[in-house]
């Protein structure tokens, strides 16, 4: 097991650290402190070239140029909440609001946009980076401060865990954190030879501006449907595009299997545990004028060139008794997690 820790590079007068772990059998991820942001994830390909299966920027400036959230850690709170209202406590809150008067991803100052404290630590068969943060109320305008600790560790069994853990202060809060993870397994710019697998037999029904409205609808019998594998590009056809909340089968807060991405060329497979209720899956349903991956040599970003799988409890869940609990009471600790096991067939 290794670790290197490196400066990426100068953004906005910060040093921005990359941290690449490797693990005994030539799988390598790396990280960049700005935005808790996991950077790559590398694996040996046929002819022992590290293929990274992750989207991904040359340069910091490029997360921001667009609304993508590019691999980044997204918090307090994944996904919109309506007009950025909720109550707790019995109080009724108001956080900012960043898109068409709701709170999307955290707001304009969620974690995505810090630059995180980090160090690494190392066990026989794994490795670990750790990013730390002193969330504060007045910065990103959600009630009460609280230490978050985002952990990336990769093991020997090829899987990454992204460990997310809050210690509240003295104010009830919410978190709902995870990670933006784009994924592309292919060498093509787009996802037609993906297929998908989704533990879920519901979705959230969203109105226009994509706020869920209470109601879970059946995925039987609709391009919803994952629960055997599926061609993802003929269920992008066929849907338009995804930017959907899933509803993950099992019980809360219990580690559940959620959802097997592969590719059948390669024989790559990436496949994902959480302890939220919700899968995410958002496959960049417009042209991307401001996006450049660095994979694709300056051309700009097609629509679904790669899917994101982001796993989380539902989004609105503070406005929806029957959607999970994002709460945080005070002086408590909470740690989510969610694993991504990479497998070659
Ligand atoms: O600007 C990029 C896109 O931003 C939004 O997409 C988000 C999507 O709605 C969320 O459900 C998902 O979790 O994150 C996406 C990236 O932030 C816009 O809805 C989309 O139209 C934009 O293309």
């Amino acid at each position: 097991m290794e670790d290197i820790e490196k400066t990426f590079e100068n953004y906005q007068g910060s040093d921005i650290k990359k941290v690449t772990l490797k693990n005994d059998h030539g799988v390598t991820i790396s990280c960049l402190s700005l935005g808790a942001t996991w950077y790559e994830f590398l694996v040996p390909d046929e002819n022992k070239q590290q293929k990274n299966l992750l989207m991904n920027f040359d340069h910091c400036v490029d997360y921001y140029s667009n609304g993508l959230c590019c691999c980044q850690s997204i918090g307090r709170v994944a996904g919109r909440i309506k007009n950025g209202q909720f109550t707790l406590d019995g109080a009724n809150v108001q956080v900012p609001t960043n898109e068409n008067g709701n709170t999307l991803h955290g707001g304009n100052n969620g974690f995505r946009f810090l630059n995180w404290q980090v160090q690494t630590a190392k066990t026989a068969n794994s490795v670990s980076a750790i990013f730390t943060h002193q969330i504060k109320e007045d910065h990103d305008g959600f009630p009460g401060d609280m230490l978050v600790t985002i952990t990336y560790t990769l093991d020997n069994e090829d899987k990454v865990t992204i460990s997310y853990k809050a210690e509240n202060g003295t104010q009830t809060t919410l978190f709902n954190p995870t990670c933006h993870a784009y994924f592309n397994l292919s060498d093509n710019p787009n996802l037609s030879t993906h297929e998908i697998k989704i533990n879920s037999e519901k979705h959230l029904q969203l109105d226009p501006e994509l706020i869920p409205t209470g109601k879970m609808l059946a995925n039987a019998n609709t391009p919803y449907n994952f629960h055997d594998f599926s061609n993802l590009a003929a269920a992008l056809e066929a849907n338009k595009g995804f930017d959907d909340a899933f509803v993950i089968n099992g019980t809360e807060n219990q580690m559940k299997y959620v959802a097997t991405l592969r590719e059948k060329e390669s024989g790559r497979q990436i496949t994902i545990s959480s302890e939220g209720n919700c899968l995410v899956m958002y496959t960049m349903t417009q042209e991307q004028s401001e996006v450049k991956f660095k994979r694709d040599n300056g051309s700009i970003g097609q629509p679904s060139e790669a899917v994101a799988l982001e796993a989380q409890i539902l989004p609105d869940a503070i406005n929806h008794r029957d959607f999970g609990d994002i709460v945080l009471p005070a002086n408590t600790t909470k740690e989510h997690q969610i694993v991504f096991a990479f497998e070659q067939h």
